[in-house]
């Protein structure tokens, strides 16, 4: 996969060669290039952004830039290639899911373009979504101060998707989510901590015990945290022993 990211802040897109990711990059299984928009600043300020028309607070950012960059980064897609998609982190958009993070990971390229002040002038999507599909997307119902937290997010949880670059493959198809309910609680070594057990069961060597036990916390843990998650689930997705908790 390749993974462009346009943004006025390129250093603060450093974590995406560390670690896991690293590795994915060094394996050649991702490429990750970062653009500064400023490249396509003409003027002594390198301006990227203006007052926005009918008032309101802070700046919007200009879509001469934008448009410039993204022309440029996009480049001429061959007749019969697909076009990458764009996302556009902001907070007025779609919840990222990872449905969505599965749905990415079938790409073989992603732009990402990170704004910033007020956001980016929405001509620059209307335009782009003329010729590439354009998500915009939000992580999460909270206000950040520009997009490149939530690419980082979102490269993660697509990255971790692709095969090869988590080491248990089996991780990933065990996410949190892939059924629908939260992850229930986790022990490692040692048995006793601070006077805390850890639960028989899980020491039990019972597989079939302890699939039942792993599934009724993640079950209570998500009609306590997220009952909206419980409710949408199909009502084949909980046989008897579940109802029966
Ligand atoms: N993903 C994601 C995000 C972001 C995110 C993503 C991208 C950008 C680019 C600029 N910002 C700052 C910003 C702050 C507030 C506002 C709202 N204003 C709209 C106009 O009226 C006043 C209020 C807009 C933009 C961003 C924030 N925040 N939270 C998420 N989950």
């Amino acid at each position: 996969m390749r993974i462009d990211v346009v943004t006025i802040f390129p250093g603060y897109l450093a974590p995406l060669r560390e670690a896991l990711l690293g590795r994915a990059i060094d394996a050649g299984l991702i490429s990750v290039a970062v653009h500064d928009l400023r490249t396509w600043t003409h003027d002594v300020h390198q301006a990227v952004d203006d007052a926005p028309y009918g008032g309101g607070p802070g700046m919007v950012m200009r879509p001469q830039v934008w448009g410039e960059a993204l022309d440029a980064v996009v480049g001429d897609v061959p007749s019969g290639e697909a076009p990458p998609r764009l996302i556009v982190p902001t907070p007025a958009g779609r919840p990222f899911t990872q449905a969505m993070a599965h749905e990415y990971a079938a790409e073989s390229r992603l732009v990402f373009a990170c704004g910033r002040y007020e956001g980016i002038d929405q001509r620059v999507i209307d335009d782009a979504a003329t010729w590439m599909p354009v998500d915009e997307v939000s992580i999460g119902d909270y206000v950040l101060v520009g997009g490149e937290v939530a690419v980082l997010a979102i490269v993660e949880a697509v990255a971790r998707l692709l095969p090869g670059v988590l080491g248990n493959p089996a991780s990933a198809e065990q996410d949190s989510f892939s059924d629908g309910l939260l992850e229930g609680p986790a022990y490692t070594r040692p048995e006793t901590w601070r006077g805390r057990a850890v639960p028989d069961v899980l020491r039990s060597g019972n597989h079939g015990a302890i699939a039942r036990w792993r599934r009724d916390r993640a079950l209570e843990r998500t009609a306590a945290r997220r009952p909206d998650l419980l409710a949408a689930l199909p009502p084949t997705a909980l046989d008897r022993a579940d109802r029966a908790l």
